[in-house]
């Protein structure tokens, strides 16, 4: 497969609801490693700034750019943002590609419409960019970093503009992959595996148990992966289930969202006299928490159990319950920029209902005198300070419990919780609150 041809099949099942990356990886083997890396650079490019190509496009268009469809679309996004964008090949190349790809499709009129816009675009597309670029509007900047525009009146709501414009520059540092280490004596050999496949890693400044890496992809053949010492995971996800196993003291934790098991595992592994409970909606996330649990050798420490959180019964009341809730993903937005524009303003409020009824939950189930983690990987106030307030202002008998969590990464909610800030490649964006449910009522 053809890298050009590879980049349309991503694009087309990104808007499927597929993650870029998964996509990419089930094509990766009928590449070159040229194809490999020409396919991930334009999608990730494309994907990046999506809206901003279509603007571009937009200008030499005499229809809606939502007029054509979706194959044609993707061909004038992929186009435009490697024109713009991907300086080291041939523009002429890659129009002339994107054109035969409609053309394969029998679209043959919308391949003269790809063909006549992109080289439009090449032509002025950069002047646009560049007139953008000067401009002292809120929105072209929201365009140029990428950043929905109602997320960025968002942010611009809660931490004003300077601070938003900031936080949008921070979303185009390139995320590197870091590694969780356990047990951390683990961490010299690995280092010496990564670097005998030359890939540079080092121990992390910021978590005992994390190595990180200058690189994008997911490593294959990690030495310590198939033996369980080794796990790809943000260092922020690792801060939110460090936090969890430094809350615990006794009885069952109850992990309400066990997604693919990242977070179960590391709490399983770090805590080997807890017992665990994790629910998990998805049938396939379950499976996978399954074969996660087996990998680092702990299933038989871990009931996984496929259900609804809204509606479940835990064998036996938790002290702590673990709520890492489903939620916009707005923190992880480098790793995953298709996510960007999968958020509309409808699935936003769908979702905080949902955080709402599953915090809600988690108090009804905890014991007196236990503790609720509630996290997200988002960075929005509607999921995080605002389902708090909310499930806060009904029930007298919670408080907030303070974090042991400090450094320039490190923000105050406002006035609940604690944000980590995607300052580094290895962070992603993520907010934290601990929760103790009073032993009486007031
Ligand atoms: C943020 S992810 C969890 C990630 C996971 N803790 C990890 O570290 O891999 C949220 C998960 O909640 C699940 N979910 C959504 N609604 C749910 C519900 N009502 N009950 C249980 N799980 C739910 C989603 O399928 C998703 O896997």
């Amino acid at each position: 497969m053809r890298g050009i041809e590879a980049a349309l099949y991503v694009l087309t099942e990104v808007s499927k609801g597929r993650f870029a990356s998964e996509s990419l990886r089930k094509v990766s083997d009928r590449m070159t490693e040229g194809d490999r890396i020409l396919a991930s650079s334009l999608v990730y490019a494309a994907l990046r700034r999506q809206t901003l190509w279509k603007k571009v496009c937009e200008n030499f268009l005499r229809f809606p750019f939502d007029s054509l469809s979706w194959c044609t679309r993707h061909a004038l996004v992929i186009g435009a943002a490697g024109i713009i964008e991907l300086r080291h090949f041939a523009p002429m190349v890659l129009v002339s590609a994107l054109v035969d790809e409609i053309k394969k499709r029998g679209l043959e009129k919308e391949a003269r419409i790809v063909n006549a816009v992109l080289h439009r675009v090449e032509e002025r597309g950069k002047f646009i960019v560049d007139e953008m670029k000067k401009s002292s509007s809120f929105q072209d900047k929201a365009l140029l970093g990428g950043i929905p525009l109602f997320v960025a009146y968002q942010w611009k709501d809660t931490w004003g503009q300077a601070e938003t414009l900031k936080l949008i520059n921070l979303f185009r540092i390139r995320p590197y992959a870091s590694l969780r280490v356990l047990p951390k004596d683990h961490i010299p050999s690995l280092v010496k595996g990564l670097k005998q496949d030359h890939i540079y890693g080092w121990p992390s400044p910021l978590l005992e148990c994390s190595v990180r890496t200058a690189s994008f992809a997911f490593p294959p053949n990690l030495p310590g992966f198939n033996e369980g010492k080794v796990t790809v995971q943000s260092e922020s996800s690792m801060l939110a289930g460090e936090m969890v196993t430094r809350l615990w003291k006794d009885g069952l934790i109850l992990d309400m969202c066990a997604g693919r098991g990242i977070k179960t595992g590391q709490i399983a592994t770090l805590l080997p006299h807890a017992k665990i409970e994790a629910w998990e909606l998805s049938k396939g996330r379950c499976a996978a928490a399954r074969r996660e649990l087996k990998r680092l050798s702990i299933s038989q420490r871990v009931i996984i159990r496929q259900g609804d959180s809204l509606s479940m019964s835990p064998q036996s009341t938790p002290n702590l319950v673990f709520l890492d809730a489903p939620c916009s993903g707005s923190g992880t937005w480098s790793r995953h920029p298709e996510s960007r524009w999968a958020l509309t303003k409808e699935k936003m409020e769908e979702l905080v209902q949902l955080q709402k009824g599953l915090l809600r939950k988690a108090v009804d189930l905890v014991a007196p005198g236990g503790l609720i983690l509630y996290s997200t990987c988002s960075l929005l106030r509607q999921e995080n300070e605002q389902v708090i307030a909310e499930v806060l202002a009904d029930n007298h008998n919670l408080i907030e419990m303070s974090l042991p969590l400090s450094g320039r990464h490190v923000r105050k909610g406002r006035p609940w919780g604690t944000y980590i800030w995607p300052l580094l490649p290895w962070l992603d964006g993520f907010y934290m609150m601990a929760i103790l449910k009073r032993n009486q009522e007031v």
